[in-house]
């Protein structure tokens, strides 16, 4: 089996994947047919509005406008969390943690908008061979007030949809927002046991990036302008770096794939690398192409791809007994994949 194959065959675990960047083209046709029909103009203006060829973070962001049209309604959110975990689970991501900004509008009180995307999650596990769990993301362009009641609806969801919610997201336009004045519902947050997963470094802002490293998280998403002493800091903590390549060169932050920060972070083990999607929609990418290219530009073995499978698994935001499973059935398949043919 070729390289390309092998990746693709691979049982992959994805733990940053917004929920409204995550919908590839063929899945956004399906919903824009279901909810406006075969000829909708929607479709029409589907190819102009959708995938984000490559720009600053700004123009980035104005690309989920589209998305959050078309699940502003019940059964266009209860359809695109179905279509995203489907697109997920055909890439064979074992594990997703996807995360969603709650919204609310004259269909939806933020409460609802999160029982309808866990609805949702609950339905397709049952189809799908896949186990999802679910942040909520705070965005930090938003009110604290608004943070507060994410956190709050997810403690208060977390009872009923315990396997399910594990945690919560911070993120948003990095140049909007003062990390600072959102400590308390975060520190909230930590004290009843929900995970942390911030966007952290994905601009250059080093006073910031010292507050949260010092506030600390499970997860930092980025990572992309940590300074040696940061690195360190992320190092000593036990911190995870999501590490989104495409995102990343899309976006500008980072220059060229050759140029990207995993290299010296893997290689150099100054901490523990996740490779992730950040919204595989937007960016036109899946996990299985994000693992080739990191593959190809760096030339990782065998053997980087599985510690990155393990690492990814070791800061999931899952049960220890769960763990356990997925390691299992990924070491399984690099074994068997790897073994030499029997002779006979
Ligand atoms: C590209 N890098 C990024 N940096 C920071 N935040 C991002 C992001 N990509 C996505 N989001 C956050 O996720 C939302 C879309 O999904 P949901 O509506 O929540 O499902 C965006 O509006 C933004 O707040
Ligand atoms: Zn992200």
């Amino acid at each position: 089996m070729d390289t390309t194959n092998f990746i693709r065959m691979m049982p992959k675990i994805e733990l940053h994947a917004h929920l409204n960047g995550s919908l590839c083209t063929k899945s956004i046709e399906e919903l824009c047919e279901e909810l406006y029909g075969v000829n909708s103009n929607e479709k029409v203006l589907l190819s102009k509005e959708l995938v984000f060829d490559g720009g600053n973070l700004d123009q980035c962001f104005l690309k989920f406008r589209f998305m959050h049209e078309l699940t502003a309604t019940k059964k266009g959110l209860q359809l695109a969390t179905e279509l995203a975990i489907r697109d997920f689970a055909k890439d064979n991501v074992i594990y997703l943690e996807l995360r969603t900004t709650p919204k609310k509008n004259s269909e939806m009180s933020k409460e609802e908008y999160v029982k309808n995307v866990l609805e949702a999650i609950e339905r397709t596990m049952k189809i799908e061979s896949i186990h999802v769990s679910l942040l909520l993301s705070i965005d930090r362009s938003k009110s604290v007030a608004e943070a507060e009641e994410t956190v709050n609806i997810a403690l208060q969801l977390k009872n009923t949809y315990k396997d399910i919610i594990s945690g919560i997201d911070f993120s948003g336009n990095p140049k909007l927002g003062n990390f600072m004045h959102f400590i308390p519902v975060l520190e909230k947050a930590r004290k009843n046991d929900l995970k942390l997963a911030l966007h952290c470094a994905e601009i250059h802002n080093p006073a910031e990036i010292d507050q949260m490293i010092k506030f600390g998280m499970e997860r930092c998403g980025h990572g992309t302008f940590l300074s040696e002493l940061q690195l360190n800091e992320i190092y000593r903590r036990n911190i995870a770096i999501e590490c989104c390549l495409t995102s990343n060169v899309k976006c500008s932050t980072v220059k060229c794939y050759d140029d990207h920060h995993f290299k010296h972070i893997f290689n150099d083990k100054k901490a523990p690398v996740i490779l992730c999607t950040d919204d595989c929609g937007v960016f036109d990418t899946t996990l299985s192409n994000e693992f080739v290219l990191a593959k190809n530009t760096f030339n990782l073995t065998k053997n980087d791809l599985l510690q990155l499978s393990l690492n990814a698994v070791e800061f999931a935001f899952v049960h220890e007994h769960f763990k356990h499973d997925l390691k299992q059935r990924i070491r399984h398949y690099f074994k068997i994949q790897t073994e030499p043919e029997s002779k006979n």
